[in-house]
């Protein structure tokens, strides 16, 4: 049944007149460009068309392993948990609950999905979709409420597992209140690291300011840290990503609001990095002019401050330096060849392992780095990226038991389900079969 709905739904998101609804839709509840908000609705079309069929079945896959004597037999299955809850936030108002909840669906759980309240009329629209594509009313509950109701909803409901997708804040309350029963993707401080390799500036250039600014900042894969290897850092790299981050504008929400930070707060921020010695800014560090967006929010050009490297690892500025800001704001150092080690130990020490990106096509360089840190999503090459990771990529945070995934069969059946296995053992006891003595 599930595979005909997502055929459906897939085939709906793919009409020009339904994606294009749902990417203004997008637009009017979470700051993005027309491109960026069309590239949400495309990933989600692309995960349903993924699971037609009799995808879902598969997903369900068992496994016999043969046992000691005749008749007995064990079989692995991926079981349902049953009463299920996922949270997810503001930044992917259709991408992330959808996943989540078909995901949920697909692996026989009965979900209750809850959106962030300033978003939620997307999924509300999506669910409305759904049912018209088959999806029995009952199978899902839909709730619209605060942070605190939900809260409180879980305490009393007690689901089996919670998905929760959003800061790291909550997601700690949460997992305390639910004695450990969830699953998290929750905030990313991350990284990319450019190579000693230099090429393609261009196209580096560009990837960075993608990865930093689009969305203005608010990707939970968003580049928060670059380093740049020092022949990088003899190149014209940044005053490029200056040239592209200036081209960025409202009109279009290129760059636009941003909704969890003030611009106060982001600037305060900025002044505190920039008391760090050797600090710079390097580009933005400005209020947003010419709008009416209200203070509760923050709009801020796309901003860049340069930090040593010296300094970051400094434990006084290190909790300051790997704050997550969701917004357009990124701290950029760079490094020679033989300070490699301390930049990896940098890495090693944030709590957040989400994306990563390793620039460069040596082999050996790419190892080095690879081997020595933990991201769940890294992309490892020239063209590496920290953000954009389409249904087919595996996302999600790693080196945490907690750790979630989103979109891939393996992050499904990781998330949905759990192992069980049951022994077959039917007989016939062998003949003449006596009671042994006691052991
Ligand atoms: N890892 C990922 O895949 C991923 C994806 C997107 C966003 N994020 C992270 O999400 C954050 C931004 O989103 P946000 O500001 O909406 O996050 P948030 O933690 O404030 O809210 C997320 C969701 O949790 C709900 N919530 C808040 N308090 C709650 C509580 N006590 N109990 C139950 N639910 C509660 C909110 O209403 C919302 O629906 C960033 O830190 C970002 O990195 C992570």
């Amino acid at each position: 049944m599930y595979g005909d709905i997502s055929a459906k739904a897939a085939h709906m998101l793919s009409l020009p007149k339904v994606s294009d609804f749902f990417a203004r839709l997008i637009q009017r509840v979470s700051p993005k460009s027309y491109h960026q908000a069309c590239a949400e609705v495309y990933v989600t079309q692309k995960f349903l068309e993924n699971f037609c069929g009799d995808q879902v079945r598969f997903l369900a896959r068992s496994f016999g392993v043969p046992g000691n004597h005749l008749g007995q037999q064990s079989h692995g299955f991926r079981w349902p948990y049953g009463p299920v809850a996922i949270i997810t936030p503001f930044n992917f108002p259709l991408e992330i609950p959808v996943l989540q909840l078909m995901g949920a669906l697909y692996m026989g759980n009965k979900p209750v999905l809850k959106v962030d309240s300033k978003v939620s009329i997307v999924m509300e629209q999506m669910l409305r979709l759904l049912h018209t594509c088959g999806l029995p009313v009952e199978d899902v509950d839909f709730i619209n409420c605060d942070g605190k109701t939900m809260n409180k909803l879980l305490q009393e409901a007690n689901p089996r597992m919670t998905l929760f997708t959003g800061s790291s804040r909550v997601a700690e309350k949460l997992a305390g209140d639910l004695k450990g029963r969830i699953k998290l993707e929750d905030a990313g401080f991350d990284w990319k690291i450019l190579g000693p390799d230099v090429d393609q500036e261009d196209y580096v250039a560009w990837v960075c300011d993608q990865d930093a600014y689009a969305c203005s900042g608010q990707k939970c894969s968003a580049q928060s840290l670059l380093f740049m290897h020092e022949n990088w850092a003899s190149t014209s790299l940044v005053s490029k990503l200056k040239g592209l981050a200036e081209r960025r504008k409202l009109e279009d929400l290129t760059i636009g609001p941003v909704l969890t930070f003030t611009t106060e707060s982001m600037l305060d921020h900025m002044k505190q990095l920039l008391e760090i010695p050797g600090s710079k800014l390097l580009f933005g560090g400005k209020p947003l002019e010419g709008h009416s967006i209200p203070s509760i929010y923050g709009a801020i050009k796309p901003t860049a401050i340069y930090v040593p490297l010296e300094e970051i690892v400094k434990d006084k500025n290190y909790e300051l330096v790997t704050k997550e800001i969701f917004g357009p704001f990124q701290i950029i150092t760079d490094y020679k060849s033989s300070q490699l080690p301390t930049v990896l130990d940098t890495l090693e020490k944030m709590h957040a392992h989400l994306t990563a990106a390793v620039v460069s096509n040596d082999p050996l360089f790419l190892q080095e780095v690879i081997g020595r840190s933990v991201n769940g999503t890294t992309y490892a090459g020239l063209r590496a990226r920290t953000t954009g990771a389409p249904q087919n990529h595996w996302f999600g945070p790693s080196g945490d038991p907690r750790g979630a995934g989103i979109g891939t069969p393996e992050a499904i059946k990781l998330v949905w389900s759990c192992h069980r296995e049951v022994i077959y053992d039917f007989g016939p006891v062998p003949n003449r079969w006596e009671i042994p003595p006691s052991t």
